[in-house]
């Protein structure tokens, strides 16, 4: 979009166009008021005011609608809409921003200017949503967790939370289990849980809640679904970025806090579970719950051996040279945060016991990868001359969960040709976009209308996040009772050597190795 467009495009409101057969992706929300604390963060530039575009052009939202970003920043609400319009420009895929639609867009969004601690900006907050509409209010905490409990607390002296008001907590959702159980009471002391929505946007990830449809809508697989035939299961969410300038909030997190006690829990949840009795909130959050509850503690004398942790140094990813980790703005120069992680979980129940899961993360990696894979157990005995059972590639089960969405199942097949019976592996493959033709929404797009119509399955249930954090602080401790620091590896690489060594010990490898296609 011209850039000699903007004055136009922000001052003349015109009605969003209505979305065909082929763009609408379902019945439209209500009608909310979305405010967003952080309204001129990089999460809200960069995710969440493009994906709210998003769903708009698809003609979800109700016209009377409106955003409203509230942050310390001065500025007007004309200035802010010139800065959403360059951030959608940058941040929406080439050929998506549509010139209406855009413009009914921005003139739905207003500014304030506010101090989540107090001030004068409330009383504008609070004038401009009483307004007489009867709109949903919607409270998204996009700022640094430490003040989730502050605006809470300001938006209850405003009087501006009403029966239809929700709050979204973005993560992390503190910083050890004493944080986050401060941070639930806070927000529990001003909102009711079912209007608390904690967000973890890898559950609005499609391929992601694709494992609740390949596990529960299909009969093929739950027989197979336990330890008896699967004999490891692996979780990769591998990053070739690196800090991309959040290096202040990254080098007080590293991977173990920023990924794994969030969004590696939340799938390694979705994959383990029970099948829940049925798709509704609590029966779903109680099963996940249950998971969390079965992982075996890795005490802080087990560290040594289940878990590893790494920092990237410099190196190329896609053949260009990037910096190391140390090098990186706003890192300290002695820093000891990883930005890898790989260990070794265990769910102690019925149907995982004594079957591993290994969970690796990192970032300035080889590929930018996220994938489950189920590795079957090798058949009991082979009946094919020339071929010992050891010699039958056991079956793998590869969800991806991005980029190229799909399903691959690993298998021996009949090499085909006359003569002797000749196996070989091969791959089945279900690759979802070739499959399904419609676009694949960004995950908080779904997330963020869920909030409006109420719907909290897909979010973190407070004894969720307590759960998750009670499970990483002994990791946490034994990292720092016995000075485990993290070990270098070079960017554009796997990680430190000593996650394959961690892998290998067990006589398994990470699928990677094995064959980097998928
Ligand atoms: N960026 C990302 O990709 C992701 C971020 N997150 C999480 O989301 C949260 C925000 O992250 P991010 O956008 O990167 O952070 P930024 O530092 O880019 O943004 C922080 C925002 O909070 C506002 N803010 C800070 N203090 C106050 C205050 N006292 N009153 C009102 N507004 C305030 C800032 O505006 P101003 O200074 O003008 O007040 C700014 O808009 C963090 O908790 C982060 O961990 C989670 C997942 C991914
Ligand atoms: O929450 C976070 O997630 C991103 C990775 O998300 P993805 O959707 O791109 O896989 C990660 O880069 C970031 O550090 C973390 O805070």
């Amino acid at each position: 979009m011209a850039d000699q467009a903007l004055p136009d495009l922000i001052t003349t409101p015109s009605p969003v166009p209505p979305a065909t057969a082929e763009t609408k992706r379902g019945p439209t929300v209500p009608p909310f008021d979305y405010v967003i604390f952080g309204g001129t963060g990089d999460l809200t530039f960069r995710k969440l005011l493009p994906s709210l575009y998003s769903t708009f052009r698809d003609g979800l939202v109700e016209p009377s609608s409106r955003i409203i970003g509230a942050s310390r920043a001065a500025m007007s609400t004309e200035t802010y809409r010139a800065r959403v319009l360059e951030a959608l420009e940058r941040h929406l895929p080439a050929g998506t921003l549509e010139e209406d639609s855009c413009r009914a867009f921005l003139a739905q969004i207003e500014y304030v200017e506010l101090d989540a601690l107090g001030g004068s900006g409330w009383n504008t907050l609070a004038a401009l949503l009483d307004s007489g509409n009867d709109n949903v209010r919607v409270f998204y905490l996009a700022t640094s967790p430490d003040i989730f409990g502050p605006i809470c607390r300001q938006l209850q002296n405003a009087g501006i939370i009403n029966g239809k008001s929700r709050v979204v907590l973005e993560k992390p959702i503190g910083h050890d289990l004493g944080t986050a159980r401060q941070i639930n009471h806070d927000v529990g002391q001003v909102f009711q849980e079912p209007a608390i929505f904690r967000i973890d946007h890898y559950l609005g990830k499609e391929s992601v809640q694709n494992l609740l449809a390949l596990r529960f809508a299909n009969s093929l697989f739950d027989p197979l679904w336990n330890s008896r035939y699967v004999e490891h299961i692996q979780i990769t969410v591998a990053e070739t970025v690196g800090v991309e300038g959040r290096g202040g909030y990254y080098d007080r997190s590293g991977a173990l806090r920023d990924m794994v006690q969030n969004h590696l829990l939340q799938v390694l949840c979705l994959v383990a579970m029970e099948p829940p009795s049925h798709l509704a909130t609590e029966s779903v959050r109680d099963e996940k719950l249950k998971i969390l509850q079965a992982l075996a503690p890795i005490t802080r004398d087990e560290v040594v051996q289940r878990t590893v942790r790494g920092q990237y140094r410099g190196g190329a990813i896609d053949g260009k040279a990037v910096p190391g980790y140390l090098d990186e703005p706003g890192i300290s120069e002695d820093s000891q945060t990883e930005t890898f992680v790989s260990l070794k979980a265990e769910v102690h129940n019925w149907r995982w016991a004594g079957m591993p899961f290994y969970l690796r993360t990192g970032k300035r990696l080889a590929t930018k990868t996220s994938e489950i894979v189920v590795q079957f157990r090798p058949v009991p005995h082979s009946i094919f001359p020339g071929y010992s059972s050891s010699d039958l590639i056991p079956n793998k089960l590869v969800l991806r969960v991005q980029p190229n969405e799909g399903v691959h199942l690993h298998m021996m097949a009949k090499e085909p040709g006359p003569g002797g019976l000749r196996l070989r592996g091969a791959v089945l493959n279900l690759s979802f976009s070739d499959t399904f033709k419609q676009r694949f929404p960004d995950a908080y797009e779904r997330l963020l209308l869920d909030v409006v119509r109420g719907n909290p399955t897909l979010f973190m249930r407070r004894d969720e996040v307590e759960a998750a954090w009670r499970w990483i602080e002994p990791i946490l401790e034994g990292w720092r009772e016995f000075d485990l620091r993290p070990k270098p590896y070079v960017a554009g690489t796997w990680g430190p050597s000593a996650s394959v060594a961690m892998i290998e010990r067990d006589f398994r490898s990470w699928h990677d190795e094995v064959s980097p296609e998928g």
